[in-house]
Formats: structure tokens, C-alpha cells, sequence
């Protein structure tokens, strides 16, 4: 089982403007790789506060995978890489590289986000954009690869199979 954190940056959202459809989206796709949703957090585009959420839900909570929702574009007030950034150990360049790439072939739009995917501890952390259809849109891409570098990075397999 894979334990999930939803970490969904909104102004809007938390000030309860809101609902926070894409927070529920990724519960609800996360189940078809096994994973489960541990803890849910909606906080405004503030870089400590999210820095701090993500923290809590890596060295705290110990989840094993993170995804951010929101607050990867260009409005100044967006700035979930940057509290990415913030806690970051490594970076896994490719997940948001993938998610660009084959998001540039529904809209043009997509080289827009400046989402980001890192590793502390044990987490991988993923910034996914704010949109319900853009979120559907990046995990349709990503999550198929994701089971494997989580086992990778809980320790519990250290081959790559040739997939
Ligand atoms: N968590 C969410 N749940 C439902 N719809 C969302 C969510 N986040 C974004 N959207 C939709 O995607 C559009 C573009 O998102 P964007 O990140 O620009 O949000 P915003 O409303 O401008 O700002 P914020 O969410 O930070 O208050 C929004 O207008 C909204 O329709
Ligand atoms: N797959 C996919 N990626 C996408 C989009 C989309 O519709 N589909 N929207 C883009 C747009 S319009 C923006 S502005 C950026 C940033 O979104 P955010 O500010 O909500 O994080 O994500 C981009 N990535």
C-alpha cells in the first residue's frame, strides 16, 4: 500500500471559495496503483505554509508520496515549486519533463507549469497544476511509473525490471 499525502495550494480553496475537486481527484486515481490517501491539507499560495505542510507530511507522517495541486504558473502569487524547492533533498527531473512532454501534445498550454517532482527521505513529492482536467491529464501520464521508484525508495526492491 502506498501512503498518500494531498497537498492542494488555493487561495480560493482555502478560504472555502471553493471545492476542492482536484484534491478529490487524486484520491480517488491514486487507489488504481494502490495507494491510499493518509493525510489532506488545502493552505493558501503562501511558500512557508506549503514548505511546512510538506515537511509534516514527509518527516513527520513518513508518507511515501506527495502531490501537490496548484500554484505552478505564473500569477505572483504562484509558488508550489519554490516551497518544493524549499524542502527538497534530490530531484526526479523526469516526472514533470513526462508530464510536460506528453501534456504539450492536448494544449500548447501545458509548457506553463513550472511543476517540479523531488525527494525527501523517503517522499516523492510531485507538484501537479491546479485544473481538475489538467490534474486527470498529468496523472493519466505519470502514475503508471510511480509504484516502482516508491518500492525503489522504501527499500523494498533495488532492481530495476526492464519495463
Ligand atoms: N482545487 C481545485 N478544485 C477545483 N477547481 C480548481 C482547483 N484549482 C483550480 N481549479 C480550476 O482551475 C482554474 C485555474 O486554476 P488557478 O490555479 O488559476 O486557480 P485560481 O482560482 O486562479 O487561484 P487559487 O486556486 O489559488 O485561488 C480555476 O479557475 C478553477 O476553475
Ligand atoms: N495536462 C495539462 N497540463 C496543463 C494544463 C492542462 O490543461 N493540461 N494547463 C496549463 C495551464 S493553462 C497552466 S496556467 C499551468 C499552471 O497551472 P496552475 O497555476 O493551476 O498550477 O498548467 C498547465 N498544465
Amino acid at each position: 500500500m502506498i501512503r498518500v499525502g494531498i497537498l492542494t495550494a488555493s487561495d480560493k480553496g482555502s478560504r472555502g471559495e471553493r471545492e476542492d475537486r482536484s484534491g478529490r481527484l487524486i484520491e480517488e486515481a491514486v487507489q488504481t496503483i494502490g495507494g491510499a490517501m493518509a493525510a489532506y491539507k488545502v493552505v493558501p499560495d503562501e511558500r512557508d505554509q506549503i514548505a511546512a505542510a510538506l515537511r509534516e507530511m514527509t518527516d513527520d507522517l513518513g508518507l511515501d508520496l506527495i502531490f501537490t495541486t496548484g500554484g505552478t504558473g505564473f500569477s505572483p502569487r504562484d509558488v508550489t515549486p519554490e516551497a518544493t524547492l524549499d524542502v527538497a533533498e534530490r530531484m526526479v527531473p523526469g516526472i514533470a519533463e513526462a508530464m510536460r512532454a506528453e501534456s504539450m501534445k492536448i494544449t500548447p498550454r501545458a509548457m506553463l507549469t513550472r511543476s517540479v517532482a523531488a525527494i525527501r527521505g523517503r517522499t516523492l513529492i510531485v507538484n501537479l497544476p491546479g485544473s481538475p482536467k489538467a490534474v486527470q491529464e498529468c496523472l493519466d501520464i505519470i502514475l503508471p511509473a510511480l509504484p516502482h521508484g516508491i518500492e525503489i525508495l522504501k527499500g523494498e526492491a533495488s532492481e530495476c525490471a526492464r519495463r
